[in-house]
């Protein structure tokens, strides 16, 4: 805790405190519509705490867009040029970085049904099983040298240039690697949802920082041993589907001995992943704007927000 010294920190009541008089809150609509998108996420949580979040960012964006003016009017630029709002979204592996961005995408397009909204992973900016392999870090996936820095910081650049249409990378679980061909593409968003676990990361040999690019950003975190418990549960589910899929990275994990892979499964998440979080991803927590505090069944229990 001495960690946030730098943080006001709330409870969820205090937190829910901080609706908007002029700001709409969730309606039903949305939360049938969350629903389908991840039927266990708790209603009462968009309401206490990403409502008020949304009223936050509501507000930052709205500071941004002013910023920009003033620059522009500085430089005598006749129009606006459309440079997105970037928001990052840190934390652990299988803390819910994707959930917690696809909830933030819905209710940010239905704040802004004029705006476009869009979200990304920065696991695409892995390298490719393959060339991981001729480094010698296979086993290393998700450490800082698992990832193309560059070509990160390079697709950051052309999103905040608003150079047009922008590829990224495309990663799959399923495959546990690069998808070859295929992209993700980024059309000139207002507002673009930012997610991995390396977003707040210093670079090694980079002059600039993925966060350099962010207008706003929030680590979700959790006590690792129940993070353990959801990275379980989720690569059960993984196990689940690949039942019937060759190609699927899981197959033979899931055509074999279930216990063996669930051993697997946690040896990989005390080698690679827990050491990961504790080495590299937990120490970037106090660089996020809002830290989101999750207990069991991904409750969110605190929330701190940055003074300065
Ligand atoms: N708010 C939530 N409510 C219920 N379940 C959730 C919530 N957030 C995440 N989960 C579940 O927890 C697991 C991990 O979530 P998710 O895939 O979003 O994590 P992640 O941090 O994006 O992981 P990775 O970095 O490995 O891609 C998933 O099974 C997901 O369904
Ligand atoms: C793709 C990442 C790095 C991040 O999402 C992670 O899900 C991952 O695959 N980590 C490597 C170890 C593992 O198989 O869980």
């Amino acid at each position: 805790m001495q960690s946030e010294m730098n943080f006001y920190k709330f409870d969820r009541a205090e937190w829910s405190q901080f609706h908007s008089q002029n700001f709409t809150s969730v309606t039903d609509a949305e939360l049938a519509q969350l629903r389908s998108l991840n039927d266990e996420i708790s209603l009462d949580d968009v309401k206490t705490i990403y409502s008020p979040l949304r009223h936050l960012i509501h507000i930052r964006y709205e500071d941004y867009q002013g910023d920009m003016f003033t620059l522009n009017r500085f430089l005598g630029m006749q129009r606006n040029p459309h440079t997105p709002f970037i928001i990052g979204i840190a934390g652990s592996v299988a803390v819910g970085k994707s959930t917690t961005a696809r909830l933030l995408q819905l209710l940010l397009s239905r704040a802004y049904p004029d705006k476009r909204v869009q979200q990304i992973t920065t696991d695409g900016f892995l390298y490719p099983n393959a060339e991981l392999e001729r480094r010698g870090i296979l086993d290393r996936k998700g450490f800082p040298e698992s990832y193309d820095m560059q070509l990160l910081i390079h697709f950051m650049n052309n999103v905040k240039n608003a150079s047009g249409v922008v590829r990224a990378p495309k990663y799959s679980h399923q495959i546990y690697d690069i998808v070859p061909d295929e992209y993700e593409v980024i059309d000139r968003p207002d507002i673009l949802i930012v997610e991995g676990i390396n977003v707040l990361q210093l670079p090694s040999k980079q002059p600039i920082y993925v966060s350099d690019y962010f207008d706003f950003s929030i680590y979700v975190d959790a006590d690792p041993t129940l993070i353990e418990q959801w990275y379980l549960e989720r690569f059960g589910i993984l196990l689940d589907t690949a039942f019937t899929d060759p190609s699927n990275y899981y197959y033979q994990y899931a055509i074999g001995n279930r216990k063996d892979a669930f051993d697997m499964a946690r040896k990989v998440w005390r080698d690679v992943n827990l050491k990961n979080l504790k080495e590299y991803i937990l120490p970037t927590k106090t660089r996020a704007d809002v830290i989101l505090h999750k207990t069991t069944g991904h409750k969110i229990d605190h929330v701190a927000l940055r003074k300065w």
